[in-house]
This record gives C-alpha cells, structure tokens and sequence, in this order.
C-alpha cells in the first residue's frame, strides 16, 4: 500500500509521520517539498503529484489555521482549505483511493450546551471555519472513499498552540487574562494520529465505514481551565513562572478579528462504536506533552 500524506511538518503531520508507517509506503510532502509538489496553494501541482504517484490513499493534514488572519486572508485560506481540497478529492476518487482529511469544531456556530453531533447543523462565525466546512462539503461531494475527522483545539511538543503560547506568556507577564466562557476539549496530535491509522486501516477492510467523525479528547473544559492546568502542571514540575495572576474574563473583553464559539463540544460516540475505540481524558495528554516540554526544558 501507497501513502501520500500532505502537511508532514504540522502539529499532526508530523505524528502521522510516525503513526502511518507501519500501514505501508509513505511518501511524505510539505509545501516546499522538491521532486513533488506538496502545496495547497498550488492545485495544478498537487494533481500532477498524484497522478504520478497513483496512492492509495491521501492523507492531507495541511490546511490554513490561522483563524484571525484568515478574516483578511480569506482566499488563501478558501484555497487551501476548500478549493485544493476539492482538487484532492476528485484525484482521489479518479484513482479509487481513499482521501483521509481534518476538519474542526468551528464549523459550528457554538450556541448551547450540547456536545455536537455529526448530524447537527453546521454554521461557521468566521472564514476559518467557514473554508474548512466547504472542504468537507468538496470530499463529500467528489470522493466516495473518505474519513473526515472533526477535531478540536489540537496541541502538540512540535508546533505552535494555546497550551505553549500559555506557557510562553507566562514567562513573561505578571497577570493574564484567559476566556472561561469557550468549551472545548484539548486533543492530542498524538491522539489524532494514532486514531486515524486505526480507523484507515480498518476502513480499507470496510469501506462502508466511509464517514465524518467527531474525534476529540474526553472531558471538557475552559481556555481559562486548560490554562490553569498548564501552569499547575509546570508550577508541579519546578518550573518558575513569572506570572501571579489568571483571571477568567468573558469572550466579550477579549476581542479578536474572528468570532469564535462558545460551544465546542465535540460528541465522539460515533467514532468510537464505528472503530471499537475508547478515547482517553485531554488532561491525559496534555499532561503528557508538558511531562516532554518541562524535560526539554531540563
Ligand atoms: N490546530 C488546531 O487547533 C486544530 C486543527 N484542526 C485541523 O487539523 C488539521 C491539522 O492541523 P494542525 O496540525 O494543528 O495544524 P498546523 O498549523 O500545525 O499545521 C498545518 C500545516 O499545514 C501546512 N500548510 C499551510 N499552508 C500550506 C500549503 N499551501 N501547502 C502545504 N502545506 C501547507 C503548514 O505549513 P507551514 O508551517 O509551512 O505553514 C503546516 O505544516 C487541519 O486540517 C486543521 O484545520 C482542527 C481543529 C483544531
Ligand atoms: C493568547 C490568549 C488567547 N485567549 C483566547 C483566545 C481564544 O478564544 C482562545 C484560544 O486561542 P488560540 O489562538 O489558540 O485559538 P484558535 O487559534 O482560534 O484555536 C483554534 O484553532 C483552530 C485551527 C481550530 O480548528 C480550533 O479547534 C481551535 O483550536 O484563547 C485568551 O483568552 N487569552 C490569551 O492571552
Ligand atoms: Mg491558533
């Protein structure tokens, strides 16, 4: 079996690396890769790349996450999440080859409480989330062999998120101010990685498993929870932070370019019947990731 994953060097890009090799031969490909195109921002490349290399299936962990600056950016976030990706997944199905692609809890527009389902009704409040819902929109038009997984506020060692910039700010400031009026749950590239490997490998098995998944840690918490978190955690490892004071403040004193919701709760019960999976704790994996970053730092 043939592997094309795109993205290699992203929060989950580079745990596919790890997790997708054992499945088979991998090429792996990031934009600036030069025997083959791997760039999203170039869908004439990416075609050319695939029909010389004819995968199996294609993995694409790359995508435009910088959800403020999309709001000024909104083409080059629309071609790389949405257009590229419909270029994807008509090569894909030209080749009957599986096309396994990330998506995010900012397809919704937040309102209530209720863990979303795949079912529920999709309403994205800004040009983030608004590329990525037409990029699974393209997959589920154009290719019949997919997995799209909706995950959440994915962390990492290797790559830029909330829980290290956290820590960074906290190296720095005396006092800070952390939204406690967003839920969602942290999860783990690890975690995204390991489940995708899983879940492909039994789908090529089962083809009608097929789908859109929620994929997310278990539990729930605030950006200002998870902050806390964080700084307990380092605070327990001897790592002195500068910082004093965290203070939980509403979305509302905290204005950004794009809106984002106030529900992220993902309900992952589909995943985990359809896989046979059972998906661990986020505090699990963040604790793990500092565990990594605090050694590094020691
Ligand atoms: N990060 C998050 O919190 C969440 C992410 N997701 C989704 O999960 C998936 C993986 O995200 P994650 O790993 O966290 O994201 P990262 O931002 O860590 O990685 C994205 C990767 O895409 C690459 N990329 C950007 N533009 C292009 C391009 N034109 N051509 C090729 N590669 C490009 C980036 O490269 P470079 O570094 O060179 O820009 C980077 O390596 C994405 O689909 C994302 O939308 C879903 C929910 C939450
Ligand atoms: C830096 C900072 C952020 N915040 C808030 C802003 C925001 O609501 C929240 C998280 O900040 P971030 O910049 O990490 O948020 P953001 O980049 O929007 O994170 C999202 O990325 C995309 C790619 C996704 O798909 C989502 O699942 C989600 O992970 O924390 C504070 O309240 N205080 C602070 O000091
Ligand atoms: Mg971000």
């Amino acid at each position: 079996m043939h592997i094309l994953l795109l993205g290699k060097n992203g929060q989950v890009g580079w745990e596919l690396q790890r997790s997708l090799a054992p499945l088979g031969k991998l090429t792996a490909l990031d934009r600036h890769a030069t025997d083959y195109c791997g760039d999203l921002a170039n869908p004439e490349g990416l075609a050319k790349t695939i029909r010389a290399l004819k995968p199996d299936v294609i993995v694409n962990a790359a995508a435009y996450t910088a959800v403020d600056k999309a709001e000024s950016e909104a083409g080059q976030a629309r071609q790389i999440n949405a257009d590229s990706v419909a270029v994807l997944a008509r090569e894909a199905e030209a080749l009957g080859a599986w096309l396994v692609h990330y998506s995010t809890d900012y397809v919704f527009n937040g309102e209530g409480e209720q863990p979303w389902r795949e079912t529920d009704a999709t309403d994205p409040l800004n040009i983030y989330g608004a590329t990525k819902l037409a990029g699974e929109q393209a997959i589920q038009r154009h290719c019949s062999r997919h997995l799209i997984f909706r995950t959440s506020w994915v962390y990492a060692v290797r790559g830029n998120n909330f829980a290290k910039t956290m820590l960074r700010l906290a190296g720095e400031r005396s006092e800070l101010g952390v939204i406690n009026d967003q839920i969602g749950a942290p999860t783990g590239a690890e975690l995204i990685a390991d489940v995708t490997a899983h879940a492909l490998y039994r789908a090529m098995a089962q083809p009608e498993l097929a789908d859109l998944y929620h994929l997310a840690a278990a539990g729930e918490t605030s950006w200002y929870d998870y902050a806390a978190f964080v700084f307990e955690q380092a605070r327990q490892s001897g790592i002195e932070l500068t910082l004093q004071q965290l203070n939980p403040i509403p979305a509302s004193s905290y204005p950004t370019p794009a809106l984002r919701p106030s529900n992220s709760r993902l309900n992952c019960h589909k995943l985990e019947t359809s896989f046979g999976l059972q998906l661990p704790h986020w505090r699990q994996g963040v604790a793990r990731m500092l565990n990594e970053i605090m050694e590094q730092k020691q």
